[in-house]
């Protein structure tokens, strides 16, 4: 059980429907009486902002890549959602480190290896262990439905760019977290209508402990 806020990260390819659906969830855990935090990666902060828009724009290598994703998860972490979560707060963060072992890694080759040295020197917290989400929602959706959502929807960024075989890689890269870690992770399916995927959302938080907890 979370000692002190929850702190739940929404993950999947781009366009499987996580940014729909957060708001859904901090609206059910609002009506708890309970104070949300709605936040992204890479952002939250003004810097971690400006690194987010080259991020998204700039061609740059792989080790550049992952290193500013961590640079501003580092910023986020500290300013935000450390913060909160010691306030007692809900975090609901649009994707955290998952993300970058399934774009970086598994998306783009960096080496695994090296992006587990950085998420335990970035999310070192001060008593021991390292920073991760209390729940893990990923959105599980074919790479060729998420690339039809998109289309039109608005211009592509360089990730959205990438062809389906790419996202391929990325979602494996998650199945691959979600064998690693079963326990944080719930699996979504996202080719539902909105319907079935905000109930299997709400589903997948009401078998969690903190679920019935009252807001502190
Ligand atoms: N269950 C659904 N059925 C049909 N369309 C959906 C569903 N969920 C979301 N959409 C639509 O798909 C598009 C992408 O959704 P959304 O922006 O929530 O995805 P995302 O995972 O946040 O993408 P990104 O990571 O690229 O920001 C939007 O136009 C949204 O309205
Ligand atoms: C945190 C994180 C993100 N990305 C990529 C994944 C997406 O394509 C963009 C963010 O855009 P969104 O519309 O807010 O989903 O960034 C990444 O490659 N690595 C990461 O760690």
């Amino acid at each position: 059980m979370p000692s002190s806020g929850i702190f739940i990260s929404f993950e999947g390819i781009d366009g499987a429907g996580k940014s729909t659906h957060i708001e859904a969830l901090a609206s059910a855990l609002r009506a708890q009486g309970r104070t949300v935090v709605l936040t992204r990666e890479p952002g939250g902060t003004p810097l971690a902002e400006k690194l987010r828009a080259l991020l998204l724009h700039d061609a740059m290598d792989p080790l550049c890549e992952a290193l500013l994703m961590f640079a501003a998860r580092r910023d986020h972490l500290q300013q935000v959602i450390e913060p909160a979560l010691a306030r007692g707060e809900v975090v609901l963060c649009d994707r955290f480190t998952d993300a970058t072992f399934a774009y970086q890694g598994h998306g783009r080759g960096f080496d695994l290896n090296t992006l587990a040295t950085l998420e335990h020197w970035v999310q070192a917290l001060p008593h021991g262990g390292v920073r991760q989400p209390d729940l893990t929602l990923w959105f599980d959706l074919d790479p060729a439905i998420a690339a039809e959502r998109l289309a039109g929807a608005r211009v592509p960024d360089k990730f959205e760019a990438q062809p389906v075989a790419f996202f391929r890689r990325v979602a494996a890269g998650y199945a691959d977290r979600l064998s690693k870690d079963p326990g944080r992770f719930a699996r979504v399916d996202a080719q539902g209508t909105l319907e079935t995927v905000r109930e299997a959302v709400l589903d997948a938080c009401r078998t969690r402990p903190w679920w019935q907890e009252q807001a502190p």
